[in-house]
């Protein structure tokens, strides 16, 4: 097998190799404010701003630590005004095509060339959009280029809009997640991202990369009693994201339960990983149903084995009450305590004795040094916000927990979450502009392989209001 083919993923921090993007499309330029809460975007994003002053540095400091022959001395020609961003545009002659960092539409344009697939998904996107026979015969026509484009975007050109767009599809983390050789796919809760769900699963079965994989997807069904009985509710559906899955050593993963994973499709989720021997530990990590908290990736993310960041709310000391003094304490005034969590770890073989966490903090040292094989001192929790009220839940709310590590302890994070920076800094981090590192890359005043302990801000205004950080927008393929 070429490398280019290897998967496997089995820590959440160990140096990134291989990862699935997608850069934002056209798409992200059609989100109107009376759809904008639907398609689950916050705000109406500026596309040109969101990609060159926001996205783009994404893409380069990725290909620098993943592809850098793509990128290396070549930055001022790639960002000149007459280049016309031309590096980034997947359908361009220009584009950087790298086997390290896979963007999604260049993969779908590939499957297109076959016929049969084509045929295929043409008519399963016009199945659930609804489309006449005449758009589908339309869309047949098309090359596979452009129907990857209007299958993302929804629209040929400037004027025509055959479906809705799915902007969504930048959080490439939620369609799919590898688990060892294992790919378990995405079986969305909210409509907006059914298509994307769909146009994966085409992907990973018939898409040369993931050839050696097919056996190894696992895929969620519905259950009887959601086909069957009345009062169909969100409840009962089998839905899963990938944001609510985390592979946090070789044999242990963490499922959410929360507003897009249901505990049906954990269940399923862990008696598949079980008997197909993918893992020998299962954490399910039940947190409120709120749109502030989506997916477990948006209240934590592991930065290197024995480090995390965490909303503080799901702290020991929040959980138990410890903050407040003695006669808030005996009064039982707790603020901000969170009842809804709920955290249960089975083991291979002993299903019938879950073991019980009481707080995600005592659950995340206890994966530092039992699973990673940290000492117990070493390992340190970085609060949201500095745990500071208000400033943890705001910057929850624009991904301070919701870091990529692209290799141990070096993390991608948004530049607008100050106080969160404030607290790497105190726990000993570096904290680096993207702008600045990229310039001292490429000047050679640093190699990737120097970097350690350290936080790249990334610039963020536009990104965050699609609600979702760079763990979201990024599913590893390859980690050593
Ligand atoms: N893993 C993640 O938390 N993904 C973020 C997804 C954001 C997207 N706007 C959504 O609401 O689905």
């Amino acid at each position: 097998m070429r490398n280019r083919d290897a998967i496997y993923v089995s820590s959440e921090t160990g140096r990134l190799r291989k990862v699935l993007v997608h850069s934002p499309d056209s798409g992200l330029g059609r989100v109107v404010p009376s759809k904008a809460q639907d398609w689950l975007f916050e705000d109406i994003v500026h596309l040109n701003t969101i990609r060159r002053n926001e996205y783009d540095y994404y893409i380069k400091l990725l290909l620098y630590f993943l592809d850098d022959e793509k990128i290396k001395g070549q930055l001022a020609i790639i960002d000149a005004t007459e280049n016309h961003r031309n590096f980034y545009k997947p359908d361009h002659a220009d584009f950087y095509r790298s086997e390290q960092v896979v963007e999604l539409q260049e993969l779908l344009s590939e499957i297109l060339d076959d016929v049969s697939i084509k045929n295929q998904l043409v008519a399963s996107v016009c199945a659930i959009e609804a489309c006449s026979y005449h758009v589908q015969r339309e869309l047949m026509g098309y090359s596979p280029a452009t129907l990857a484009r209007v299958f993302f975007s929804g629209t040929p050109n400037e004027s025509e809009m055959i479906f809705p767009p799915i902007p969504n599809f930048i959080f490439t983390r939620d369609i799919g997640i590898v688990i060892n050789d294992h790919i378990l796919l995405n079986k969305p809760m909210k409509e907006a991202r059914k298509r994307e769900a769909l146009i994966a699963k085409y992907i990973f079965f018939h898409h040369p990369i993931f050839a050696a994989y097919s056996d190894k997807i696992i895929e969620l069904t519905d259950t009887p009693h959601h086909f069957l009985l009345p009062n169909d509710t969100e409840v009962e559906r089998v839905t899963l994201e990938g944001g609510d899955v985390m592979v946090v050593s070789g044999d242990h993963v963490l499922i959410g339960v929360s507003e897009r994973t249901n505990s049906e499709a954990a269940a399923q989720a862990v008696r598949k990983l079980f008997d197909k021997n993918v893992v020998k530990k299962v954490t399910i990590v039940k947190i409120p149903r709120k749109r502030d908290y989506m997916h477990i990736d948006t209240v934590f993310t592991q930065v290197k084995r024995n480090v995390w960041v965490m909303l503080g709310d799901f702290s020991t000391e929040r959980i138990k009450g410890l903050q407040t003094d003695e006669v808030h304490r005996a009064l039982r005034i707790q603020p901000h305590r969170i009842d809804e969590l709920e955290i249960l770890q089975f083991e291979k073989g002993k299903e019938s004795e879950p073991r019980r966490f009481h707080s995600l903090e005592d659950l995340l040292v206890a994966i530092s040094v039992d699973d990673l094989g940290c000492a117990p001192e070493s390992v340190r929790i970085i609060l949201s916000g500095n745990n500071e009220f208000p400033y943890d839940a705001r910057e929850q709310w624009t991904d301070s927990c919701n870091l990529l590590a692209i290799r141990e302890g070096v993390v991608l994070g948004y530049d607008r979450n100050d106080k969160t920076t404030d607290a790497f800094r105190a726990a000993g981090f570096d904290i680096v502009d993207v702008k600045d590192l990229l310039a001292d890359l490429e000047a050679g005043r640093i190699c990737v392989d120097e970097l350690s302990d350290t936080l790249v801000l990334m610039p963020s205004a536009e990104l965050s209001r699609a609600r979702g950080g760079f763990h979201c927008m990024s599913m590893p393929l390859l980690r050593d």
